[in-house]
């Protein structure tokens, strides 16, 4: 079981809230995220410990409409789609820390997030990419990295992001076992490029505390890695 650790403390612009613990758990689709935010949960709450799981895009009103967008019943213009997502998912963002997250952490809960700004960092500049190859522009991806940066500068820090490293055909084999319908990033390219996207999570989050783990196995093992990489900060 491979563990990376970036080890680094959070310089970000937003500070991060007192009491509580804010994790955030990260990866392709079908990597295995809900499914380890649900365990880490189960296991604090066996040891009697406050833990909220909540996702992005979130429960709330902005988050509902990019749902939409997601599963297709919503359709966009397909110019600049990428940087339309992105400020949609920022927007959300803030949100979801003010409505649900902070509120949370400062009642002293371990909240974890399905997914957060990394997210964006990954696919709205790996799609922005895509978009632009297609139409024979130039590279656009470190223009679209600091501009997400830039919409997310406000985003709560977290205490530590967690990046379930899961190889693409392994993730697709999952998500065609869990079935339902094809999503907006359901495509088998933009996956594997979003995979080599995740190996450099560091890259993406300068300046914040950044773990990756293999997520290629066996639940149970990855829930243990989880379980021995979060000990220290979480204490349970
Ligand atoms: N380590 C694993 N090994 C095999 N199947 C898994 C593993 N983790 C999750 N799954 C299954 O794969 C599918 C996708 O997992 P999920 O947690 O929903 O991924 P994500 O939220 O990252 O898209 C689900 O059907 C889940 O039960
Ligand atoms: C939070 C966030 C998610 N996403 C994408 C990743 C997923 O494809 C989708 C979330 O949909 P969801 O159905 O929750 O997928 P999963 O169970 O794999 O997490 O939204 C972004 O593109 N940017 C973001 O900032």
């Amino acid at each position: 079981m491979g563990i990376r650790d970036s080890s680094a403390p959070s310089v970000r612009v937003a500070g991060q809230a007192p009491g509580g613990k804010f994790i955030v758990i990260e990866g392709i689709d079908g990597s295995g995220t809900t499914t380890q935010a649900e365990r880490y949960a189960a296991h604090l709450r066996s040891r009697r410990r406050m833990v909220h799981v909540t996702r992005e895009p979130s429960g709330g009103p902005i988050g509902a409409q990019i749902r939409q967008v997601l599963t297709q019943r919503l359709t966009l213009p397909t110019t600049n789609q990428a940087q339309v997502m992105a400020l949609l998912f920022a927007a959300d963002r803030l949100d979801h820390v003010a409505a649900e997250i902070t509120p949370l952490l400062e009642d002293g809960y371990v909240v974890i997030s399905d997914r957060y700004d990394l997210s964006s960092l990954a696919y709205q500049v790996t799609s922005a990419q895509e978009e632009s190859e297609a139409l024979g522009g130039p590279p656009s991806s470190g223009t679209m990295l600091r501009w997400i940066r830039e919409l997310n500068r406000y985003a709560l820090r977290p205490h530590l992001t967690l990046v379930l490293d899961v190889d693409p055909e392994v993730a697709a084999q999952r998500r065609k076992g869990r079935g339902g319908a094809r999503e907006l990033y359901d495509d088998a390219e933009l996956q594997a490029r979003l995979a080599g996207a995740y190996r450099r999570a560091e890259e993406l989050l300068p300046g914040d505390h950044v773990v990756h783990i293999d997520g290629n196995g066996e639940p149970d093992e990855i829930a243990r890695a989880i379980e021995a990489v979060l000990r220290p900060l979480v204490g349970a």
